[in-house]
C-alpha cells in the first residue's frame, strides 16, 4: 500500500517500482506507480477537503502540525536511518536532516506570523486589516538529496497557511516519503488533507498538468524547472515556486589560514558526495605559490577523505552518490572536462560496480576555452586560476544560475566588493556555502529559480493577501463629496 489518497493506503495502479540502497543495490522498497486517474482522486480529495481545512482556523492547524513535530521527533532515530538507507547517505548526515525536519515547524509558524498572519491599523476611514488566504490545493514536488527536509520545507508551511497538498516525492525515494506520510496521518490531519502519489514522469506530469490545482512548490533539477515554467506560462492565477540547481563559485582570495580555507572548501564542495544545490562547483585560485600551496594541501585533503557505506563505522565523510547511474554520470562529466583542456589534481573514481560510491576528485580547468556552464551534481570541483580579482568575479558571475557563491578572504574590503557584483541568491563570507540556515529566506536567481524564495519566505508562496477598508456599520463621512446631497 503505497498511495495515500482520501486517507486510506492504496495499492497504485501503474508499473511496478522499486528503490534501491545505492551502496549495497540492495531493494528495501517496491512497489507500483500511482495512474492519472489516481492523482486525478487525491486532487479531488484534496479540492474536498481544502475549505474546512482553511476554516479550522489557525490555532487548530497548529496543534495537528505540532502533533506532527511530536512524531518527527519520537520516529527520529527511524527517520534518519530510512534517509540513510534510501540516499546512501552517512547517519551523521540524515541525522542532521532529521533534525532540520524537526525545526521546520517552529521556523514556520515564525514565518507564519511574521510574514503573513494578521494586522490591522486605524485609520480615517475606519480600520485597515491584512489576512492572508491559502491558495487552496497545492502539489509539492521533491528532490531525492534531502528526501525529508526539502518537500518538509513546503509542505508545513503550505498547511500551516490552510492549503491542501498533493505530495509526488522523487521515485528514488518513496519510502521517505511513505514514512512522511504515516507521521502525518498519526498526527491526525482530516482525510484528504494530504495526499501522497508515488511514481516518476507520468506521475509527476498528470499532477503538474491538473487544471485543479492552484500552486506547485518544487525543488529539483532546473531542467525539471524550466519545463514547468513553460507548462505554467499563460496561468498567472497558479503559483509557481521554483528551487532548483547551481553552478556555484567559490573565489579564494588572500587568505592567512589555509587549512582553514581547505576545511571550508571541502564542507563546500564534498558534503552530501557533492549532491547539494548549494555545492561549490567551481573554485577560483589566484595564480602564484600562495595559490598553489593551498592547492596541494586541497588535493592532499581530498584524497583522505572517507567514502563508504551509509552505515560503515567509523562514518565515512561522503556516503553514496544517489545510484549507480548517479556515479557514471560523474565519472562521464570528469571525462568530459579531460577532454576539453582539463587536468585532473585528484581523480574521481567510481569505487565498487553496481553502487554509487565514487572517490572525491578535483580537476583543474584553467585552460579549458568553453568550459561547460553545467550542474555536475557530484563530488567533483573544478578549479580556475585567475590573475586578478576582478577577472575571477567576472568567471565567478559566467553562469546561468544564481544559487550560492562564497569569498573566503581575510578582507573585509576584499568581500564587500564581490558582495556588490556577485548575482546569487546565497553570498557567504569566509564560510562554507553549504548548509544554509532555515531562518532565512533561500534560493537563487537566474536558472536557480523563479524569485520566490523558500525556507523562511516560503510563507510568501503559500498564501496571498486581502487586504480590507472596515467599519463595524455603515455610516455618513462628516463631510459628503462635491456635488453631493442625502
Ligand atoms: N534550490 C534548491 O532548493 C534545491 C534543493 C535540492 C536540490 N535541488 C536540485 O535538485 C536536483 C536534484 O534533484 P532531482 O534529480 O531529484 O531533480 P528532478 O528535477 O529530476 O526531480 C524533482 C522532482 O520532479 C519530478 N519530475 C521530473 N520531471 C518531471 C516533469 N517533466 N514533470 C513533472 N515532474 C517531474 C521528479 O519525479 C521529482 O519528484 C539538482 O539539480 C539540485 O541542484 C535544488
Ligand atoms: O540541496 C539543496 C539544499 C541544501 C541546503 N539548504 C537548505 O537546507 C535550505 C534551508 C531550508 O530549506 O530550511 C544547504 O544549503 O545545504
Amino acid at each position: 500500500m503505497t498511495q495515500f489518497i482520501k486517507g486510506q493506503w492504496v495499492p497504485g495502479l501503474g508499473h511496478d517500482v522499486t528503490s534501491k540502497n545505492p551502496a549495497t543495490n540492495e531493494v528495501i522498497w517496491s512497489s507500483k506507480t500511482a495512474t492519472p486517474e489516481q492523482v486525478n482522486t487525491a486532487v479531488d480529495a484534496a479540492r474536498d477537503a481544502q475549505f474546512d481545512w482553511f476554516m479550522l482556523g489557525f490555532d487548530a492547524r497548529l496543534a495537528i502540525v505540532e502533533a506532527y513535530r511530536t512524531q518527527l521527533e519520537e520516529n527520529k532515530a527511524e527517520i534518519a536511518e530510512v534517509i540513510a538507507q534510501e540516499t546512501g547517505k552517512p547517519q551523521w548526515e540524515t541525522a542532521t536532516e532529521a533534525g532540520a525536519m524537526i525545526g521546520k515547524i517552529g521556523l514556520s509558524v515564525a514565518a507564519y506570523n511574521k510574514r503573513t498572519g494578521y494586522s490591522e491599523n486605524d485609520i480615517p476611514a475606519g480600520r485597515a486589516v491584512l489576512r492572508h488566504k491559502p491558495h487552496g490545493v497545492v502539489a509539492v514536488f521533491g528532490p531525492y538529496n534531502f528526501p525529508g527536509h526539502l518537500p518538509n520545507g513546503h509542505i508545513v508551511p503550505a498547511l500551516l497557511a490552510g492549503n491542501t497538498v498533493i505530495f509526488k516525492p522523487s521515485e528514488l525515494t518513496p519510502k521517505v516519503a511513505e514514512l512522511m506520510l504515516k507521521l502525518w496521518e498519526k498526527a491526525g490531519l482530516p482525510v484528504g488533507v494530504i495526499n501522497l502519489v508515488q511514481g516518476e514522469l507520468e506521475t509527476g506530469k498528470a499532477l503538474a498538468a491538473h487544471p485543479q490545482i492552484d500552486g506547485l512548490f518544487f525543488t529539483g533539477s532546473s531542467r525539471t524547472g524550466h519545463i514547468l515554467h513553460q507548462q505554467y506560462a499563460g496561468e498567472p492565477g497558479k503559483i509557481l515556486a521554483l528551487e532548483m540547481g547551481g553552478n556555484n563559485p567559490l573565489i579564494i582570495k588572500g587568505v592567512e589560514n589555509t587549512k582553514a580555507a581547505v576545511h571550508d572548501i571541502i564542507q563546500s564542495a564534498y558534503i552530501s558526495s557533492g549532491q547539494r544545490c548549494t555545492c561549490a562547483r567551481r573554485l577560483y585560485v589566484e595564480k602564484g605559490a600562495q595559490g598553489d600551496a593551498l592547492l596541494e594541501l586541497l588535493a592532499s585533503a581530498v584524497k583522505q577523505i572517507k567514502v563508504g557505506a551509509w552505515n560503515a563505522q567509523p562514518q565515512p565523510f561522503m556516503g553514496s552518490m544517489i545510484s549507480e547511474v548517479a556515479a557514471k554520470g560523474m565519472v562521464e562529466a570528469q571525462r568530459n572536462l579531460l577532454n576539453l583542456g582539463g587536468e585532473s589534481l585528484v581523480e574521481l573514481t567510481h569505487l565498487e560496480a553496481g553502487t554509487g560510491l565514487v572517490s572525491p576528485g578535483l580537476i583543474d580547468v584553467t585552460n579549458v576555452i568553453e568550459l561547460p556552464d553545467e550542474e555536475y551534481f557530484g563530488p567533483l570541483l573544478q578549479v580556475i586560476r585567475y590573475s586578478d580579482f576582478d577577472e575571477a568575479i567576472k568567471l565567478a558571475n559566467s553562469t546561468r544560475y544564481g544559487l550560492s557563491a562564497g569569498i573566503l578572504a581575510d578582507s573585509r574590503e576584499d568581500y564587500d566588493y564581490f558582495l556588490a557584483r556577485i548575482r546569487a541568491g546565497i553570498v557567504n563570507w569566509n564560510k562554507q556555502i553549504t548548509g544554509a540556515s532555515g531562518a532565512a529566506p533561500f534560493g537563487g536567481v537566474g536558472a536557480s529559480g523563479n524569485h520566490r524564495a523558500s525556507a523562511f519566505y516560503a510563507a510568501d508562496y503559500c498564501s496571498y493577501p486581502v487586504s480590507s477598508v472596515e467599519a463595524d456599520v455603515v455610516s455618513l463621512p462628516a463631510n459628503l463629496s462635491p456635488g453631493l446631497s442625502l
